[in-house]
């Protein structure tokens, strides 16, 4: 502390009586440079306390669920609403994922006419055994060793693999075929007897020669994202444990293998891609690249196009013939490939992002898809307009800044989650519902929702996290009510649904009833816990419920936290 006149030790500071003009300013500086150094160490104190004090009040909030299950989709809704100024200036970087998305959907197209005109057989899916009911398992040693032998760990890098048994066919997105009930095709191309790949003519090879340069920009993206391709591999088998839920096997939809793009640090990816495109542009405007001048966008850094727009412009048209040839839908159609409910599709949406000045929407950026492969950390700092909440509370500042993890959903990357429980406030779980008749990419054997409700089930019974208040999001709801709109039925899948009606409101119903129970089971304590049924791609819709969420959170967080 600096001298005052209230200082008891004044006295040791009173100038000497005779002090000399020059004494008194050697003395004055000497003093002034301690009064410097002594507030520097006063603020540093300050800072270092409310930084102490700050770490001790940051919320932290674990998004978990099984992969597609839209963690980062609910996260994005999560910054777009309260970290807007980071979500604008990061916008613009999404469009180099967008564009990835754009091209995996169009080779893969190309790959499957081309698989048809090779003859390619169907992918079958692998045999096994029936999950749970009276069918008669196609191998003894794959019948349900009983509740007490049971042995999934969901969150270990094998993880089981309840069996299942059918020979039928999935997309790559995992959703119901064209063929399920309900869709069956009215086409009479479809009908057709002849091999489908006598449809393909001079027009497709000419469409895919045109298309070949997307596959050197795709290569280009990736490197420029540092995304690496995952490629999803069918888990080897294991004993199967007792299931939550009973879940008929029979008319599971097969599931290709995928090829999709990840990234372990999102940020730094989306960094890297907007100035290594800068940098490129800059080559490219000095007669190094490929590009040509375009018109900029308003307010975009570049004053140019950059090859990968460029050459994706110029596809346009042909990208936009082949999505919507009927020869090609019926031939996706025949291999199960419905893209429209895969992730990241954006077929749709060519005439707007296959633009030269294309810039991503809001809505855009929340329904690109990267999988998620590390552990992201985003941190939010919610103001006083944000809640009510905050106003007068004990705590001051307590619950404002906020560190929300997203992790990989994948079984081979889920035993990273482990070293995040610690201190952990709330956990927001998805659970995908429209995936009742779905399988996990990762392991065909094993049932989709079943591995969400194991992974519930393991989430809740955590030690570490049993104070940790339980959010779950239903989340997909619009593609169930897709699916149960078209005819298909759940106590196909799930015979102990019974028979209560096939609707959304039902089904949703019934589900976080077995939610609610297996928490109440496995909870090594009593917590606080909300549910939600959501579709986080409609981000109207979602500002409402992550608003509810935020308060529930900050409420409980409040409640408990000790301030002292
Ligand atoms: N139609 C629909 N699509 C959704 C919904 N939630 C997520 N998606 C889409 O599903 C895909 C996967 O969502 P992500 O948020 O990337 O999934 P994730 O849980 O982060 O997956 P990993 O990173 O692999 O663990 C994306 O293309 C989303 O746009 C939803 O409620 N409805
Ligand atoms: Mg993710």
């Amino acid at each position: 502390m600096g001298a005052t006149e209230a200082d008891p030790f004044a006295i040791f500071h009173t100038p000497p009586p005779n002090e000399t003009a020059g004494e008194r300013a050697a003395r004055e500086a000497t003093e002034a440079e301690q009064k410097r150094v002594s507030d520097q160490i006063d603020e540093q104190l300050k800072a270092e306390k409310l930084a102490l004090k700050k770490q001790k009040y940051i919320v932290r909030v674990l998004l978990l669920g099984q992969s597609e299950s839209g963690k980062s989709t609910t996260l994005k809704n999560f910054r777009m609403k309260y970290a807007r100024d980071a979500w604008e200036a990061e916008r613009l970087s999404w469009r180099s994922v967008i564009q990835l998305n754009v091209i995996r959907s169009i080779i893969t197209i190309v790959e499957t006419l081309q698989a048809e005109m090779d003859g390619e057989p169907l992918e079958l899916a692998v045999p096994g055994s029936p999950l749970v009911t009276g069918h008669v398992p196609l191998t003894p040693s794959l019948e349900s060793p009983g509740p007490s032998t049971f042995d999934y760990d969901p969150l270990s890098k094998e993880g089981a693999s309840p069996a299942i048994a059918s020979f039928t066919y999935r997309d790559r997105a995992g959703s119901i075929s064209a063929d399920a009930p309900g869709l069956s095709r009215t086409n009479s191309l479809s009908r057709q007897k002849a091999p489908l790949s006598t449809l393909l003519t001079g027009k497709h090879q000419l469409l895919k020669l045109r298309l070949g340069p997307l596959r050197r920009v795709e290569k280009d993206l990736q490197r420029l994202l540092g995304a690496s391709a995952v490629e999803e591999q069918d888990g080897a088998a294991h004993a199967y444990g007792p299931l939550s839920l009973e879940l008929e096997s029979q008319a599971l939809v097969g599931r290709r293998s995928t090829q999709e793009f990840g990234v372990v640090r999102l940020q730094e990816a989306l960094e890297r891609g907007v100035a290594k495109r800068a940098s490129m542009l800059a080559m490219s405007q000095h007669g190094h690249g490929t590009s040509r001048e375009g018109t900029p966008p308003p307010g975009s850094p570049d004053v140019g196009v950059d090859d990968a727009t460029e050459v994706i412009a110029s596809c346009l048209e042909d990208m936009k013939t082949l999505w919507t040839d009927e020869v090609v839908r019926v031939i996706l159609r025949k291999r199960k490939l419905r893209l429209e409910d895969s992730a990241g599709f954006f077929l749709d949406d060519l005439d707007r992002i296959a633009k030269r000045d294309y810039e991503p929407s809001d809505d855009d950026v929340v329904r690109a898809r990267l999988r998620t492969m590390g552990v992201q950390e985003y941190r939010i700092e919610f103001e006083n307009k944000d809640t009510t909440l905050f106003s007068g509370g004990i705590g001051g500042d307590a619950g404002k800044e906020w560190i929300l993890y997203d992790v990989g959903g994948s079984r081979t990357v889920r035993h990273a989650w482990i070293p995040y429980f610690d201190n952990v406030q709330a956990i927001i779980f998805l659970a995908p519902v429209s995936c009742f008749d779905e399988r996990l990419a990762e392991d065909s054997r094993v049932n989709r929702l079943e591995d969400s409700f194991l992974l519930w089930r393991h989430v809740c019974g955590s030690k570490l996290l049993a104070s940790s208040t339980m959010i779950l999001f239903l989340n997909k709801c619009d593609i169930l009510k897709k699916k149960l709109k078209a005819g298909i039925m759940v106590k196909k899948y799930m015979p102990s649904y019974g028979d209560r009606p096939n609707d959304v409101g039902h089904v949703v119903k019934y589900l976080k009833q077995k939610f609610i129970e297996s928490l109440k089971e496995n909870s090594p304590a009593q917590r606080s816990s909300y549910f939600y049924p959501t579709s986080v791609v409609d981000t109207k819709a979602t500002s409402a419920t992550i608003s509810a969420v935020k308060d529930s959170i900050i409420r409980d967080y409040l409640k408990t936290a000790d301030f002292v």
